[in-house]
């Protein structure tokens, strides 16, 4: 098992549909953070947000303007900002550097553009990942907006979503259902462990997709034994000691299961790729020696070697005999015909 020396800061994705309150939710946790003085860092990736209600430390805005990039390349704004994040993953070195490079961090919190997909299924967002979360402890967040999440469909469409990300990302999960101060999460919460309540409410809200999503239910028991849940309200502040702990946690299982599994992947491919070195040396090696051989053996000795049935060669040949006799099986090219300026009739080919 990969250990913890405390020496590198939580990193935290946090992605989640749009509207579900992200940015408002980061504002929170920022303020939460300076109360408790622990020390964290504020990274804003969705280029085109208007504006970021806390302070923030590194801003795409800051590398890449998105109403240029849509201009430049003619593009509508979802294509402007999978662009400017495009853009942006070419320079996440530097970004990985800055933080490698600060000492005491505690936490380091992203925000992710609000068309959740452009992140989460892009490449640039997967580079901006997995770059990360081979560098540092790295948590996905996955912010739910509770009250659009109560009726069991909508519910069931926002669960599938975040199985996807979770089973795309491998990392550590935690979710924390957002505006609690609207709606009370407990009761969404409590659909994930109670099997009986959810069917209870399927029954309350009877559809035409009831079926399927009883169904569906049943499939993602499994997914709901990977991740921490959590009620929170961005307004209020409420849930967020629970956050911080189911933070903490998942940082426990980055070291647990994640960076075990990360090791062993890149000492498997360092293996191979070493293996796949050492055989090409090897048939460089026998090619060279074939080569060799071929240049210097005598023609006899070539023809009592060769099979009875195989006509042995007259004599044996240097590369540079053998380059003259293939030039000579060459077809004979053909000259093409070239365009004489003050000819009337193109000149043909001798
Ligand atoms: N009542 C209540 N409103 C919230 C809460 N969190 C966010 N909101 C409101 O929800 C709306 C969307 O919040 P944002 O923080 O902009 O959401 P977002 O996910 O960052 O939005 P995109 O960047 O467009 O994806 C805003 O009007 C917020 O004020 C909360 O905990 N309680």
């Amino acid at each position: 098992m990969a250990t913890d020396d405390g020496q590198q800061p939580t990193t935290c994705i946090v992605v989640g549909m749009a509207g579900s309150g992200k940015t408002t939710l980061l504002q929170r946790i920022n303020a939460y953070m300076h109360e408790k003085e622990v020390d964290g860092y504020m990274i804003n990736l969705d280029p085109a947000v208007a504006n970021v209600p806390y302070g923030v430390n590194i801003d795409i805005r800051d590398t890449v303007n998105y109403k240029e990039v849509m201009k430049q390349y003619g593009l509508g704004p979802n294509g402007g900002i999978l662009t400017s994040l495009n853009l942006f993953a070419t320079r996440f070195d530097q970004v990985l550097s800055f933080l490698e490079s600060k000492e005491k961090l505690e936490n380091v919190f992203i925000d992710t553009p609000g068309q959740i997909e452009v992140f989460t299924w892009s490449a640039s967002g997967s580079i901006i990942t997995t770059t990360l979360a081979a560098s540092f402890p790295t948590v996905l967040l996955y912010v739910v907006d509770t009250p659009r999440t109560v009726a069991p469909a909508t519910f069931m469409s926002n669960m599938l979503y975040a199985c996807s990300i979770l089973y795309k990302s491998k990392l550590p999960f935690v979710m924390a259902f957002n505006k609690a101060d609207i709606v009370d999460a407990e009761k969404p919460i409590s659909w994930m462990t109670d099997f009986e309540a959810f069917q209870e409410e399927l029954l309350a809200h009877e559809s035409m997709s009831s079926e399927l999503v009883r169904s569906m239910s049943l499939v993602l028991e499994e997914f709901y034994n990977h991740f921490t849940a959590v009620g929170v309200s961005a307004v209020t502040g409420e849930g967020m000691p629970e956050l911080f702990e189911a933070l903490a946690a998942a940082r426990a299982e980055y070291y647990a299961d994640y960076k075990p599994a990360l090791d062993k992947t890149i000492a498997e491919r360092a293996a191979a790729s070493a293996d796949e070195r050492a055989a090409a040396l090897a048939r460089l090696k026998t090619d060279i020696e074939a080569a060799d051989g071929l240049d210097r053996a005598d023609p006899a000795t070539l023809a009592a070697d060769a099979s009875p049935d195989v006509t042995p060669p007259a004599v044996s040949m240097s590369y540079a005999q053998a380059a003259q006799a293939a030039q000579a099986t060459q077809p004979r090219r053909v000259a093409t015909p070239t365009v004489d300026d003050n000819a009337d009739d193109l000149e043909m080919p001798g």
